[in-house]
């Protein structure tokens, strides 16, 4: 479904993601594992398309997304979930989903959203900022849903969510991905989420893929090892 070669990603003179590949196949989760500053954000970013491509490929299904727009490649069917949400604080709840309908030229919150996240509907009239870190996690991902993803990709969904609910998280993920059949790439430097969620694991060091497990046969004290300093 997703497919990524050789991708190389620069700020300036400074290559930070160095020729790296990776695919993720339809309806399945794909977590990549790495410290901070390894290039997960920047990964994501050029997935998306707000970060350029120096060079390398990315496809979903048969389209070839490098070079077009971000709004093109959530036409094609990717949508981006980013570090920290980024919902907006002063729109309320059902405002916020609205943004992502614009994408499909919908104006109806479809139900089956509401059913996956009834905290939401509960809460359609309040303000995005005065929901937790987990609602508003709810609320950011809701929001990618409603423009009909095949793809979605989501920068380290963990942070700052209470140890509590990021169980919650992974099961809600994996409903969704099994409703929808949608695939996840996560990034992600919790390792028990990770384990949750995932089908299979990569690991990514300075900006090029250093290890590959799969939920099977997955070596988790190798992937700790990559993920303490
Ligand atoms: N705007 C920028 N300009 C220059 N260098 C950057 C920029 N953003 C990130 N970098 C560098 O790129 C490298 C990868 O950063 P990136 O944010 O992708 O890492 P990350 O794995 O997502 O880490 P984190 O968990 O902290 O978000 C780091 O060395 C970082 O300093």
């Amino acid at each position: 479904m997703l497919t990524v070669d050789d991708l190389t990603v620069a700020y300036g003179q400074s290559e930070v993601l160095h020729g790296l590949s990776l695919s993720a196949a339809k309806a399945e989760i794909v977590a990549v594992m790495g410290r901070n500053g390894m290039g997960k954000t920047t990964l994501m970013k050029s997935l998306i398309g707000i970060l350029p491509a120096r060079g390398g490929r990315i496809r979903l299904g048969e389209a070839e997304l490098v070079g077009t727009e971000p709004h093109q490649r959530v036409r094609e069917g990717l949508a981006f979930v980013p570090q920290g949400r980024m919902i907006f604080p002063t729109l309320t709840v059902e405002e916020n989903i609205r943004t992502g309908l614009v994408a499909r030229g919908r104006r109806h919150i479809p139900d089956d959203i509401y059913s996956l996240f009834p905290v939401l509907h509960e809460m359609r009239r309040r303000r995005g900022g005065n929901l937790s870190g987990g609602q508003q996690q709810q609320l950011a991902i809701a929001r990618a849903l409603v423009a009909e993803p095949r793809v979605l990709l989501l920068d380290e969904p963990t942070e700052g969510i209470q140890p509590s609910i990021i169980k919650d998280m992974a099961r809600s993920l994996r409903e969704i991905r099994d409703m929808m059949n949608l695939t996840i790439l996560v990034s992600e430097q919790v390792l028990s989420f990770a384990l949750d969620v995932a089908d299979r694991f990569l690991v990514i060091e300075n900006g090029r893929l250093v290890h590959e497990d799969r939920r099977a046969d997955v070596n988790e004290a190798r992937i700790s090892a990559y993920l303490s300093v």
